[in-house]
Order: structure tokens, then sequence, then C-alpha cells
């Protein structure tokens, strides 16, 4: 993924993931503070169902009363102890007797019109007959629940059934079992209430809250205004929008602290190395007196995904410094078997430079691993040159043995950019070596008179006193290449004999340029 693409999307998603909490602790606030209302709406349901059971206890006990009295006749007594009856039951407000199909007395006396008796619209639990909407005829009073038991009957004024010291603008709804209303207070919303007796529970439209509570024999419904939810909303959202943003917040720093750390060129490398993204280019590496190409050095190149590629030294430093190198070593060592496997196994007297890290040249790390890949490709450990720098022989006793251990193998040891340290003769004459690469430096002041070009000449002598084989680096010009020639320099490399170049550019230009060149030292250039 490019980074802009990376660096959008995470953008992106900060935004909407830091939005998250704050939106979702928005809408968790609203809901408690809903629920909060809703649970206090439950209370009044249940407080209105209450107060029906006392208003039916009541009128249902004056029912059994003269019940149990016994009375059957509409005599003077009869109608007195209805009436006694009727004062002493608060809420019933008259009483009646049937005899057979109609009403015979009331508790007002005697009755003389023909009032037929009619079926109850449905029976209590407890055997007590209802009708739910009563206009007592004798009285001429208001619409009244009807409750029968026997053969008596009592009027109570459905008012006493919601009777409940309501708050703000609340209003009640008291329904049968079946949902059929009996009393209301307050003028409850009858779209809403329809919806509050058809489901059980809580439930709100966009101005209302209801909150429902039900027994086996009634439904309370109660109903307020939304409006007034907003004290509790306001309460929960001061508590929890802070908490939202400050979540958001902690989001937003994590996403962009991740992005930075994505981006960084350490992660960045460390990703390459995960999908090995590093190819090998080989630079030839030419007998000066020949022409013939004797070998080329591998340079790690980090090939990235748009097809771009990055020179080593944009990282190899900071592979070496977080430790990265070794995988990229690796990785080289199996990009040169790979790429050159048919070159190297031919007795085509062709070899590839690789270049060892500090640390694993003074480890030996990466030679049991070469060893078994070369193997396995059937290919001479001899076609593999190591070369190493100078820095590595601060411990020269580490040194020593791990590259005892790699020419014991077969591999050729060269000493890279020489010049650049402080390797004294004697520690030099201690170490197995066999090449002496002169740094580009020494071989750019050939011909000046700086002291680098004044250099020039120690090094090859102090190479051909240790009896190193000699290859200069960076050689541009056919005069450096005379001056090295000359001085009985072996071999060059540089961009006068040619640049580091793909695998398949390079096997054809060592096709080329295998053979002895007599007529012509300089060979075809890539
Ligand atoms: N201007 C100029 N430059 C020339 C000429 N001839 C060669 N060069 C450049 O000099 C460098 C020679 O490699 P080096 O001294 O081993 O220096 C290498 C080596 O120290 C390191 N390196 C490259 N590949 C690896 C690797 O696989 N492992 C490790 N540990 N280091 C590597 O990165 C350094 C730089 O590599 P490159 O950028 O490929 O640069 C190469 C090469 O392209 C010339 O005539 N003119």
């Amino acid at each position: 993924m490019s980074r802009w693409k990376l660096i959008t999307g995470a953008v992106l998603f900060a935004c909407a993931a830091a939005s998250v909490p704050p939106v979702t602790l928005y809408f968790i606030s609203r809901a408690r503070s809903v629920q909060a209302e809703q649970r206090h709406l439950t209370e009044y349901a249940q407080w209105t169902i209450e107060r029906t059971q006392k208003t039916m206890q009541d009128a249902t006990g004056a029912l059994k009363e003269i019940d149990r009295q016994g009375f059957r006749d509409c005599s003077p007594d009869h109608i007195a102890a209805m009436r006694f009856n009727v004062m002493s039951h608060r809420t019933v407000g008259e009483m009646g007797f049937y005899q057979g199909d109609h009403l015979a007395c009331t508790s007002w006396g005697i009755v003389d019109t023909a009032i037929p008796r009619r079926l109850a619209n449905y029976s209590t639990t407890d055997g007590i007959g209802v009708h739910m909407h009563v206009r007592p005829k004798v009285s001429h009073g208001n619409f009244a629940v009807g409750l029968e038991y026997g053969d008596h009957n009592v009027m109570v004024d459905p008012a006493f059934m919601v009777d409940v010291l309501v708050d703000n603008e609340m209003s009640l709804a008291l329904a049968n079992g079946k949902g059929q209303v009996i009393s209301t207070l307050n003028n409850p919303d009858p779209a809403l209430l329809k919806q509050a007796l058809a489901q059980p529970g809580s439930g709100e439209s966009h101005d209302l809250i209801y909150s429902s509570y039900r027994t086996p024999d009634w439904i309370a419904v109660a109903i307020e205004k939304h409006s007034y939810a907003e004290n509790d909303f306001r309460r929960e959202r001061n508590v929890l929008l802070p908490l939202g943003f400050l979540l958001g917040g902690l989001i937003l720093v994590a996403v962009f602290w991740a992005l930075r750390r994505r981006l960084s060129p350490l992660a960045e490398l460390e990703i390459a190395v995960r999908k090995r993204e590093f190819v090998a280019h080989y630079q030839p590496i030419v007998e000066l007196n020949t022409g013939r190409c004797v070998g080329a050095e591998a340079l790690a190149r980090w090939k990235r995904p748009d097809g771009s590629m990055i020179a080593p030294n944009m990282f190899i430093p900071l592979a070496e410094q977080s430790g990265l190198i070794c995988a990229i070593t690796d990785i080289i060592m199996e990009r040169v078997v790979e790429d050159m496997r048919e070159l190297l196994q031919a007795d085509s007297g062709c070899h590839v430079s690789i270049n060892l890290c500090a640390r694993d040249a003074e480890t030996g790390r990466p030679l049991p691993f070469l060893l078994s890949l070369l193997q396995t490709n059937g290919i001479d450990p001899d076609r593999i040159w190591l070369e190493t720098t100078e820095r590595v022989f601060i411990h020269p006793d580490m040194a020593r043995n791990s590259l005892t251990q790699a020419r014991t193998s077969g591999h050729t040891i060269a000493v890279d950019d020489f010049g650049t340290g402080y390797s004294s003769l004697s520690v030099l004459h201690s170490l197995p070596l066999d090449v002496l690469k002169i740094d580009k430096s020494f071989v750019d002041a050939i011909g000046s008179d700086s002291a680098s070009g004044r250099v020039i000449p120690y090094i090859i002598e102090m190479a051909n006193e240790l009896h190193l084989m000699i290859v200069a680096e960076g050689v541009e010009r056919e005069e450096q290449a005379q001056y090295l020639r000359e001085r009985g320099v072996a071999c060059g490399q540089g961009w006068l004999f040619g640049k580091p170049v793909d695998p398949q550019t390079f096997i054809e230009y060592f096709k080329t340029n295998a053979q002895v060149k007599k007529d012509s030292p300089q060979t075809t250039v890539v």
C-alpha cells in the first residue's frame, strides 16, 4: 500500500473510530435517561394497578357482605342493608339486586321500570362479573363500572381506579386483561395507548414515552412527554460525553502513534524484510591486464512494490543498527544462488562477492546457512567471496575465528573499502585474508596531488607484502585503470567496466567478457 493511501486510510479510520465513543455514549446516555424515565412510569403503572385492586377489594367487599347477609326480597331491610353497604364502602356509588332477569331494587329503593339483566363483559379471576361501561339507569349518574356477584351488583366510579397522584403532565390508563380500556386520567394519546396495550413493557414515540404494567386481570399504562426525560438526559450526557471525547481522543492518539510507527523507516524496513523485497544487482569485477570478467559483487537493492529501487546506503545503516541486516544478508545469499546457480555450477571461473556486515563477519552466523545453500544447489564454496570491512578488525580475535572458518569452507575473504579504516599491518598479517579492495576514494585521487593520491602506492605495496590480491573499486576512467595496471593491481571494479546490473544483464555481460581480450585491456561496457 502506498504511503499516501496508508495515511488517508489511517486518517479516515482514526476520524471514524474516534467518533464512535462520543456518538455511542451520546446514544447510551439518551437510552439510559429514557430507561430511567420508563422505570419511573412503570412505578406509576404499578401504583395504578394497586389502586384498582384496592377499589376492587372495597367494591367486592360490599358485594360479598350483602350476599352473606342473605337478603333476596327487596324488603325495606334489604334496601337499608344495601344503603348501609354503599355508605360504608367509599368506592361504591350504588348497589342493586336482580330478581330473575331484571333489576328489582337498588340502594335508592324499588325499581319500577323494566331494566333487564345483561351478561357481564367478562369475569375477574375471583369470580366477579364486570360490566365495563354502565350508565346507571336508576340514578342517571355518570358512566360507571358495574361489578356483579351473585344477584347483587355495585356501580363503581372508574376514576377511583386511576386515582393516583401523578406528576407533570403524565396520563394514565387502566384496561382489563384483554386490553379493553376501563378508565383513563389526563387523556392518554390514543395511538400510543393502543400500542402500549398491544405489547407489554415500555416504548416511545417521537414525543412521548410510555410504560405498562400487567397482572392477569389488569393492564395499566403511564404516558408522559419525552421532554421530561431531558433532565436525566442532560445529567447522563454531562457525565458520559466528556468520557466519550476522552476515549475518542485516546483512539486518535493511538491510531496516529501506530501510523507514525508504521511509517517510520524502521517499520517500512521490517515489512520489506518480511516480504523479502530485496534483490541483488551485480557489478562486474574485471582482470585489469586481460579485460576478462572474473566475477561480480552482489549489491543489495530494495525493490519497492511499485518497482522502484532503493540504494543500499539508504537502508543498510538502519538495517545494521536494528539487526535486520542479518535477514537481509540471508536474502541476498539466497538471491545470489537463485540468480547465478547455472553460472556458478559450471566451471566458468566466475565468482560472486557477497558483503557481510561487521557483526556477521565477527560471529560467523551466516556461514552454516550459506554452506548448506551452496551444497543444496551444487555450487562449490570457492565460487563465493565474502567481503568484510576493516571495522571488523576492531575485535581481531573474533574475526580471526569466523574468517578462518569461512576460508576453511572454501570461501575467498576480501577486505572491502580498504584504507578507510585503521587496521595495522600486524593485524592484517594475523588475519586469514585473500583479497584487498582499495576504496574508491583512493582510486578517485589517482593522478591528483592529494593525500589520498599519494597513499595508493603504499596500499599496493602493503597488499603485495601480505600476498593479497588487489581489486580497485570505483574505477571510472581509463587512465585510472592504466595507473593500476602498471602497478600490478590484479582487478578493477567500476563504471569503466560496468555499473551494477540485474542478474540477466550481468550473465550476458559475463558471457561476452569471460574470455581474455588480447588486443585491448578494456571490456564491453554495460
Ligand atoms: N560513483 C561510483 N560508484 C561506484 C563505482 N563502482 C562501484 N560503485 C559503487 O560503490 C559501491 C561498491 O560497493 P561497496 O564498497 O561494497 O559498498 C556497498 C556496501 O558497503 C553496502 N552494501 C551493498 N549491498 C550490501 C549487502 O548485501 N550487504 C551489506 N552488508 N552491505 C551491502 O552498500 C554500499 C553501497 O553500495 P552501492 O550503492 O551499490 O554502491 C556500490 C557501487 O555501485 C564507480 O565507478 N563510480
